[in-house]
């Protein structure tokens, strides 16, 4: 946890949260399938939102615990990955 807390993400009201810039719009777009695709395989679904055409914010908890849980821990670095595998930026 303290790991992600150095790389940028808060803990607010029980969740993880991280926002992230992108060049334009279609790389989050793209951004945002590639987190659909991992979220999808894992079964934990992040809340995304697209915010001033290039701002991708991602909001992680275990809805049905209603905390942080080890699958927002695991799915917060899988994002980072995908975002620093995207290199561009
Ligand atoms: C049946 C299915 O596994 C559950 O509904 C999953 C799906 N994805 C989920 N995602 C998140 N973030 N929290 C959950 O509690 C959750 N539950």
């Amino acid at each position: 946890m303290n790991i992600l807390l150095d790389q940028g993400w808060s803990e607010i009201d029980s969740k993880l949260v991280k926002n992230y810039v992108l060049p334009n719009f279609a790389e989050g777009i793209n951004f945002i399938n590639l987190i659909a695709n991992e979220a999808e395989k894992a079964d934990h679904h992040p809340d995304l939102k697209l915010y001033n055409y290039k701002n991708v914010r991602i909001s992680l908890t275990t809805h049905s615990k209603r905390r942080i849980t080890k699958k927002d821990i695991a799915l917060a670095k899988t994002i980072d990955h995908i975002y620093d595998s995207m290199k561009v930026y």
